[in-house]
């Protein structure tokens, strides 16, 4: 059951406001899909809750350097370890970068966008900046419910020097799994 998560303007804070049991995870700049996929001995799937062309967030449009009028290719993913949702993501790909070898992010359907992204010799990424959101942003269900705040990040991707923007948001049930391995 998808927890239908709203994403909001990006707040940006501090990385060193990160607590350190999450530094691990948020300010790793490979890729989370192999990550995720290993953290969960492969029991890993993606489910794509929401996938249209759409006009980006002003903050977005902006870090894109697209007019804020133009629509971009809105994906909206929850990456499921176990069957549990541990990120929920959301990237912005404008149509100029979804020309040549980039228009097969189309149609990635349940793969990960980051099996294409780590696969191409022609990305490069950039900064990671940090956010913190409240757990009510999610609908979480009642077994991931929690208090403490959501750590997220997102950064622009290149490929071939056409930008798209990746927001990730992990779920406490990341570190609620580790302490149990
Ligand atoms: C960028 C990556 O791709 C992941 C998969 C996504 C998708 O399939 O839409 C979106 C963001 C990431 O969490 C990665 O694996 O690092």
């Amino acid at each position: 059951m998808s927890l239908n998560h709203r994403w909001h303007a990006f707040r940006r804070v501090p990385s060193f406001y990160l607590p350190n049991e999450w530094r691990s995870w948020v300010l790793d700049r490979g890729s989370l899909t192999q990550r995720l996929i290993h953290a969960s001995n492969g029991d890993f799937s993606v489910r794509v809750t929401r996938q249209q062309w759409l006009q980006p967030k002003r903050d977005e449009a902006l870090l894109l350097g697209c007019p804020i009028t133009t629509h971009a290719l809105i994906r909206e993913v929850e990456l499921l370890c176990h069957g549990e949702v541990w990120v929920v993501a959301r990237s912005v790909i404008p149509f100029t970068t979804l020309q040549g070898e980039e228009r097969q992010l189309k149609v990635l359907g349940n793969r990960s966008l980051g099996s294409f992204l780590f696969k191409s010799r022609a990305m490069k990424r950039g900064p990671l900046q940090i956010t913190q959101t409240s757990p009510e942003s999610l609908a979480m269900q009642t077994d991931n419910r929690t208090d403490e705040p959501l750590w997220g990040r997102r950064s622009l991707f290149f490929l071939h020097g056409k930008p798209l923007l990746v927001s990730e948001l992990f779920l406490p049930t990341i570190l609620n799994h580790e302490t149990k391995a």
